[in-house]
């Protein structure tokens, strides 16, 4: 493999420090294992040179690469994650004396304990905080505020302050100080820790800190977007005077400000911490065609800083297809044609935002008999409690002698959650199961403050209600568990992160939906929400967005593109212009995973399609795409023409190609290729409307359109008196 001009200036780069700005899939593993090649050969040290990487799949990558450099088994530089480099670190310091030992709490499970031990005691005088406190959810936002008062470096107040952590979390920054008093007395830590007191400690120490630095000439470190604070410091901290950092990585990706990474980390706060560095691009990406890279170029602009840097597609790269549409029928089509064309599905992702909006497709996935594989670190839809304890209230409604099932209560007494600890609703409903009746008073109801005694009651007479209605639609009955819990609320006031409320009341949606869609085989549906059948074989990945960094497949479909959606928001959780940013970064990453075929999905009927649909021109883009690979010469007229003009003078087509503005009249006809099913528009005769269905492109656009008043019509797009309504 040859490497391109931009990279070769990467690998020649001299001494001092250097940032590498590189587009996603522009080889930069080959450059950077080039680079150290490069230092080898020019007699550094391998001791004296370190690589950084994200995280350990990354590393072991890396590492494996580097190793071709030296096949005899010769000396070669280290390869570390920030994690491993703060353990090696921590032990040094501490065969120094200058950081006491401690053992790593490795498990969660162990944190877990701990935290809950130490709220038990601290929030001894309030039992109702104290219940809210111990709810899992809650314990795990509480160990997460924990390690982000860490990466963050600042004091557990501060940081409170700062964010938003949602409900009946006052106590955290108090717990958080407790919780460290008590790591403190037994001598453990969490991995947190693994950076946060070497850092500490070398801050406190001058003797260790001249000890440790000057021992290194060459720092490269891959991702730099995603650093947070006290990975910086302590980089800043190894580098002392002797290091010259080379930050590599894209600040268009910066997608984890919630682990607490800044965009800014790779401008400004470098230049603040390591002076001015050499700049270089690596803008030539490997993996997919003009039509994605001009696309992803017009979906990042709207940032700030997001067009100083153009991705260009190499030429030899294959042509990616980009294609738009709501449901997943297209999906199951595509996926099909991919596999009868004797493709692997192995080779296709589906990416969404949420794990709520996967839900549509692994139904839809179970149905179609379609093998499938959830992200990594991920989730299982049904394995959550919450879609558990919905299919169980189907079930009871289906098996009225359930409610005889002190294990099945339990289930429907636990979610939604009713804000009263298991070892209070365990005798409960054990006597529910056991008498059908409920408890006069007595021993099963001791504990229970009034209110709770109120609401537990009224959720028994739900489930005896359910068991009457056992000939209804499962549609109607979670609707109508949902309405009698008021479930939107609880499921809000539960979680311990705002979002992840959001997120649980988008699955109820998205279950009584698809609820509604099996409404013929009610037992179909409850099968399939309690004992689904996945990981038979290879199969399509379904993966979060941030689960996807860093990799790539032939064919993925972005899923799940609607307002709320993807920008997450809500009523509730407004967006903020930097969290609209931040969520535009993220398209950025799930669109550029794509090599050969790029399908945009938004839902069917009802929602908005995403902003960041229409703000990526995607149709233009495909075509210009075409134009390119076709070598059509001539001009194209385009909404951005700057844009493009600056893409094709780039990549060196503008003495074949030109993109002019296009006229009033061409962007009339495109906006006739615009309009989505979902959409509302208004009528200068009809009236309002919504529209069904969108057939054929520009002049031939025709809408299928719901009027309110006016009933359906089929109506030709350029030429009706319409326009949108939001
Ligand atoms: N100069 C080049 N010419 C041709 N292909 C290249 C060149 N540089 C990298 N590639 C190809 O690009 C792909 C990605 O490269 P590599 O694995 O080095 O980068 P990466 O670090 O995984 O990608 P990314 O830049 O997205 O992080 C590989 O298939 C590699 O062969």
């Amino acid at each position: 493999m040859q490497l391109t001009d931009q990279q070769r200036a990467v690998v020649e780069h001299g001494d001092g420090h250097a940032r590498v700005f590189a587009v996603a899939g522009a080889g930069k593993t080959a450059t950077m294992v080039a680079r150290v090649a490069r230092l080898l050969e020019r007699g550094v040290e391998p001791s004296r040179i370190l690589v950084l990487m994200f995280n350990r799949a990354a590393r072991e990558d890396f590492a494996a690469r580097l190793s071709t450099l030296a096949p005899d088994g010769g000396a070669l530089p280290q390869v570390r994650t920030f994690h491993s480099i703060g353990l090696r670190l921590g032990r040094t310091l501490t065969r120094w004396g200058a950081l006491p030992p401690r053992q790593l709490l490795e498990g969660e499970w162990q944190r877990e304990r701990l935290a809950r031990q130490v709220l038990q005691h601290h929030l001894a005088d309030e039992p109702e905080q104290l219940a809210m406190a111990l709810e899992e959810e809650r314990i795990e936002a509480l160990l997460q505020f924990c390690d982000l008062v860490k990466a963050e470096c600042v004091s557990p107040q501060q940081l409170y302050e700062r964010g938003d952590f949602g409900s009946e979390t006052r106590h955290f920054p108090d717990a958080f100080m407790a919780i460290e008093r008590q790591m403190h007395d037994r001598g453990v830590m969490s991995w947190a820790d693994l950076l946060f007191r070497p850092l500490r400690a070398l801050h406190r120490d001058e003797q260790a800190r001249e000890r440790l630095q000057g021992r290194l000439d060459h720092i490269i470190v891959d991702e730099y977007q995603d650093i947070n604070e006290v990975q910086l410091r302590l980089l800043a901290m190894l580098a002392g005077q002797s290091a010259s950092v080379m930050a590599v990585g894209d600040a268009r990706q910066c997608i984890y400000e919630w682990r607490g990474a800044r965009p800014d980390a790779m401008k400004a706060r470098f230049e603040r911490l390591f002076g001015a560095p050499v700049d270089y691009p690596l803008s030539w990406t490997f993996r997919h065609g003009h039509g994605l890279s001009l696309m992803a170029n017009h979906a990042i602009r709207a940032n700030p800083d997001g067009g100083d840097q153009l991705t260009l597609s190499a030429p030899d790269n294959p042509l990616t297809r980009i294609e738009r549409d709501s449901g997943v029928e297209r999906l199951v089509a595509l996926l099909r044609q991919w596999q009868h064309g004797g493709r692997a599905l192995s080779e296709c992702a589906v990416l969404v935002r949420s794990w709520a909006l996967s839900v549509p497709i692994q139904l839809r996935l179970l149905r179609e008999d379609i093998p499938f594989q959830l992200g990594r670190e991920e989730r299982f839809v049904f394995r959550l409690p919450l879609v558990r304890a919905l299919a169980g209230y189907l079930e009871l409604a289906r098996r009225p002698g359930l409610l005889g099932d002190a294990e099945h209560l339990l289930l429907l007494y636990t979610q939604p959650g009713t804000f009263v600890s298991r070892e209070l609703l365990a005798p409960l409903t054990d006597e529910l199961a056991r008498r059908g009746r409920w408890p006069d008073q007595h021993t099963a109801l001791s504990g229970l403050k009034p209110f709770q005694k109120r609401n537990l009651k009224k959720r028994w007479a739900l489930l005896r209600e359910l068991t009457q209605m056992g000939d209804r639609p499962p549609a109607e009955i979670l609707a109508h568990v949902v309405e009698t819990l008021d479930a939107e609320k609880l499921l809000r006031r539960a979680a311990a992160r705002r979002e992840k409320g959001e997120e649980d009341v988008r699955l109820l949606d998205v279950l009584i939906e698809q609820a509604g869609e099996l409404a013929d085989d009610p037992d179909a549906f409850i099968a399939l929400l309690r004992d689904p059948v996945i990981d038979r074989g290879p199969g399509v990945l379904l993966s979060t967005v941030h689960g996807a960094k860093g990799l790539e497949w032939p064919l993925v479909a972005v899923s799940g593109l609607n307002e709320e959606d993807f920008p997450l928001y809500s009523r509730d959780n407004p967006l903020t212009s930097a969290s609209l940013e931040e969520e535009r970064r993220l398209y950025y990453v799930a669109i550029t995973r794509a090599r050969e075929h790029l399908l945009l999905l938004s839902d069917r009927a009802g929602r908005r399609p995403s902003r960041f649909v229409e703000e990526s021109a995607w149709q233009q883009c495909d075509r210009l795409g075409r134009a390119l690979d076709e070598r059509t010469q001539g001009t194209v007229e385009v909404g951005e023409p700057a844009l493009v003009n600056r893409y094709l003078r780039q990549i060196g087509a503008d003495q074949w190609l030109n993109a002019c503005a296009a006229t009033r009249e061409a962007m009339a006809l495109n906006a006739g290729a615009h309009w989505q099913p979902g959409e509302h528009l208004r009528h200068a005769v009809f009236g309002e409307g919504t529209i069904e269905g969108v057939e054929g492109e520009r002049e031939r656009c025709v809408l299928d359109v719901q009027f309110n008043a006016a009933g359906r019509r089929r109506l030709i797009a350029s030429r009706a008196p319409i326009e949108r309504v939001d």
